[in-house]
């Protein structure tokens, strides 16, 4: 099945914002996270900007391999946002193209390829130098829609009682439920 925007989904050019402030990465409270942000884009894709930090590496001055394939399967996930959909990520085969140096920052663009019940196939390229740079990373993905229930059943449970308990964290799971 061809994937569909969400109506209700956030406009091409705005930003997404973090699904969960401690997630590794877009989340603002995690120190060496990845503080990818992530912006809308037309139909069912979106962009996303990271920048390498020391605290990601690998080699000396490269980037680790298991940062940017997060940094990949971050944005992927954020395709859930125009959806409107809950998934988790179930496969994702990776090629690093090119080394990643520090402070270089990845412009990376993921799409929605096809749906076929709960499966979401999906792309993603990140690119240095500019968006129209170099291809450094790429990922397919499967992704699964979960119920909200998937979290509260296998989170631990004292972070699972702080976000329920947060008023924004429950706001912010309800953007991604789909309108009946
Ligand atoms: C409160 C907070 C809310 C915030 C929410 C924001 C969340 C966003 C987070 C974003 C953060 C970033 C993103 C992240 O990092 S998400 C975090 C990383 N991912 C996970 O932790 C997921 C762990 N895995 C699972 O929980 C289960 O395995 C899932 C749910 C994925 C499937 O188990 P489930 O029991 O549900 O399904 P099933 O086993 O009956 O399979 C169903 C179908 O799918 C096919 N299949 C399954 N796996 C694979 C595979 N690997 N390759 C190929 N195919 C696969 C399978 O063959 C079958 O096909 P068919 O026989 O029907 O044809």
């Amino acid at each position: 099945m061809k994937p569909v925007r969400h109506p209700d989904a956030p406009l091409p050019g705005e930003l997404l914002g973090a699904h969960y402030e401690q997630c590794f990465g877009c989340g603002g409270a995690q120190s060496h996270g990845l503080h990818l942000e992530a912006r809308a884009g037309e139909g069912v894709t979106v962009i996303a900007e990271f920048t390498v930090q020391p605290a990601h590496q690998g080699a000396p001055g490269l980037a680790h391999g298991g940062v940017l394939a997060s940094a990949l399967d971050e944005t992927l996930g954020s395709l859930n946002w125009l959806l409107r959909t809950i998934a988790v990520t179930g496969r994702l085969e990776t090629d690093f193209v090119r080394p990643v140096p520090v402070g270089t920052t990845l412009y990376l663009e993921a799409e929605v390829t096809a749906m076929a019940g709960r499966k979401i196939y999906s792309t993603a390229t990140g690119r240095i130098g500019g968006p129209e740079g170099p291809v450094a990373v790429r990922a397919d993905a499967l992704f699964l829609e979960v119920e909200v229930e998937h979290f509260v059943h296998h989170g631990r449970e004292e972070e699972i009682q702080a976000a329920m308990s947060d008023p924004d964290q429950v706001r912010r799971a309800r953007a991604f439920e789909v309108n009946p």
